[in-house]
């Protein structure tokens, strides 16, 4: 609860800083409205006891006083609601962008990847309004108690026994508080299957994806997983409802059964000439509005728990972040030029969740100034290796050098900065062409000399100079934009990860895998000589991620990976020649392949 107290007590901060005035007129007029609600209903009686005792003073006064307040009162109602809109816009935009750096800003892959990480983003991400509105409803709630109390005063005056319509009216606050959470444990419990029912829609109704789908005429089968998948979550989340809906109509009841009780006594004692008529109208009007009031408050209330989804994963989000930037230790610069190279030492990697080894006690030197290629099978660890070694993941045991300096003590940002990399999966940067190549190295985002040189390394200049306008054609299948190919979006990101011309790390992670042979053998000479300039500058390390054998055997060292271990290390002529070498195995097949 205390976290709560403080998240609302901070967004009530960022609104009275971002909107004073905003701020005071709906803490105000709260009070204000409250102030009319109890007024009106106690001109209500003089209007009453006036009009029955003949005083038209007081009949007229309580008219006139009536009148002002419930007036009031309503014009009250919808300042409170435009200023609270706007207030809650004003934190929200504060908000969204704090939510956005904490989804960047974690060092590593993880709540990008697993998916019960991503459920909690995007519950996040989509209910920041949520969140913005909620210290708004706890300030609505308090008012509403407020009038709730002045309310139930003014009833003791008449009578004691009334109050009982206190307890009796927090029956179905608690009651509902009690429904919500039955409703929030099922969206919780059928988060993942909504998950996985969402993800069908759009495989099946996204241009990419819906190719392989149709291909293989699997539309009905996508069609009828996502349908089982929605009723089954439909089920367990109507059932929460129609829980929650018992909890509330029992609430009711039991504010209804109070309600006639309490008129009940006002009643018989005005009978008895224990008060006036005054107080038995007041009283009805009262118990009429207090139902309102009690609405009110449970509205409040209860849009406030609706909110908890969203609060819950906020502060996931927030504590995952925070604990992220604490134990990253690193703050040493990375050098400025390789010497000796850099290790993996006993390197061992597993994905959270998963129960086998990705990475399993890799220990390797890579010379400075090296052509790496990394081979193997599908899923033996290429990738992940890779990851490691640009800081997306820490190993779980064991630890990488940068020349003799453990890499966690590397500020990651700093390493990051001196790492080129373009993976299987790229960016597709819907901007314009220049952006999406200067963007590689954000200093030089404009630098045209810059960019079109990494154009060229990237074998891409036939593909700029072909676009409607060059370097300035905006990219993509939004309006104006020209989408491109597999193929060429990769030539895109090829030419991105070429911009920073003095890295330390050169990853290329399978490069050519959307391109035509001609291409790839192109790419790869110009990437070859590109590896040379940089290990002449900074003692560079390339590292080359690739199915295709053919395309390393010029490598310095060949490193074979199988089911995450490494299995053998060294250039092509000594592998090639192992006896019952995997390398040699691998290569052996893929060469008859090709000249069968
Ligand atoms: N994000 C992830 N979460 C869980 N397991 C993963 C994740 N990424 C990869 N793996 C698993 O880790 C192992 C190694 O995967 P990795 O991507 O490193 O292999 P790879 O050799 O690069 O494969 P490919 O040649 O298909 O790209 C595989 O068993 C894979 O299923």
């Amino acid at each position: 609860m205390r976290r709560y107290l403080s998240l609302w007590a901070e967004l009530l901060t960022i609104a009275w800083r971002r909107a004073p005035h905003g701020t005071a007129v709906v803490l105000g007029s709260s009070l204000l409205s409250v102030a009319a609600s109890a007024g009106a209903v106690l001109a209500l009686r003089a209007v009453v006891d006036g009009s029955v005792h003949g005083t038209l003073s007081t009949a007229l006064a309580g008219a006139v006083g009536a009148a002002v307040c419930y007036g009031a009162n309503a014009a009250l109602q919808g300042v409170i609601w435009d200023a609270t809109m706007l207030l809650a816009d004003k934190t929200d935009v504060e908000l969204r962008p704090r939510i956005q750096r904490w989804i960047t800003t974690v060092e590593g892959l993880d709540h990008l990847e697993r998916s019960d990480f991503l459920d909690r983003l995007e519950n996040a991400r989509m209910g920041t309004w949520l969140i913005s509105i909620s210290p708004w409803q706890i300030v609505n709630a308090v008012r509403s108690g407020l009038q709730l109390g002045a309310t139930l005063l003014i009833l003791g005056s008449v009578s004691p026994w009334l109050l009982f319509l206190l307890p009796c009216a927090a029956v179905p606050v608690w009651f509902d508080h009690r429904g919500k959470r039955v409703v929030a444990a099922g969206e919780m419990e059928t988060a993942e299957t909504f998950r996985l029912q969402r993800h069908l829609f759009r495989l099946a109704s996204r241009a990419t994806s819906s190719k392989d789908i149709k291909v293989a005429g699997a539309e009905q089968e996508i069609a009828r997983r996502q349908a089982a998948h929605w009723q089954e979550l439909s089920r367990t989340r109507q059932r929460a409802r129609l829980r929650a809906a018992f909890w509330r109509f029992g609430g009711w009841l039991v504010f209804a059964g109070g309600f006639i009780g309490g008129l009940t006594v006002v009643t018989h004692q005005a009978a008895h000439g224990h008060g006036t008529s005054g107080d038995v109208v007041m009283a009805v009007a009262i118990a009429s509005g207090l139902r309102q009031t009690v609405q009110q408050a449970v509205g409040s209330a209860v849009g406030t728990i609706g909110a908890r989804t969203a609060i819950e994963s906020y502060f996931w989000l927030r504590d995952y972040a925070a604990t992220d930037s604490a134990r990253t230790v690193g703050t040493a610069c990375a050098p400025a030029c390789l010497r000796q190279g850099i290790d993996f030492e006993n390197v061992s990697y597993r994905y959270p969740g998963t129960d086998r080894l990705a990475l399993d006690d890799v220990t390797v030197h890579i010379p400075a100034g090296t052509v790496v290629a990394i081979v193997g099978e599908y899923g033996s660890g290429k990738t992940t290796l890779v990851k490691l070694l640009v800081k997306f993941y820490r190993p779980d045991d064991g630890r990488i050098t940068v020349d003799g300096m453990d890499l966690a003590r590397i500020d990651t940002a700093d390493w990051r900065s001196r790492t080129s990399a373009a993976f299987q999966d790229f960016g597709r940067l819907e901007t314009t062409a220049a952006e999406g190549v200067g963007i590689g190295d954000l200093p030089y985002l404009t630098d045209r000399e810059r960019i079109t040189r990494a154009v060229r390394d990237a074998d891409a200049t036939t593909l700029v100079e072909g676009l409607p306008m060059g370097l300035d054609t905006t990219l993509g299948s939004g309006p104006g934009g020209v989408d491109l190919s597999e193929g060429q979006w990769q030539r895109i990101a090829l030419a991105r990860a070429a911009m920073r011309e003095d890295p330390l790390v050169f990853v290329l992670d399978e490069p050519t895998a959307s391109l035509d042979a001609p291409s790839e053998q192109a790419i790869f000479e110009r990437y070859m000589a590109r590896a040379r300039r940089l290990a002449g500058r900074t003692g560079a390390i390339t590292v080359i991620v690739s199915h295709r054998f053919s395309t390393v055997t010029g490598a310095d060292l060949i490193l074979v990976l199988q089911q995450g271990r490494l299995v053998e290390a060294g250039t092509h002529a000594e592998l090639e020649t192992r006896d019952r070498g995997r390398y040699a195995a691998l290569y052996g097949i893929q060469a008859r392949a090709y000249t069968r």
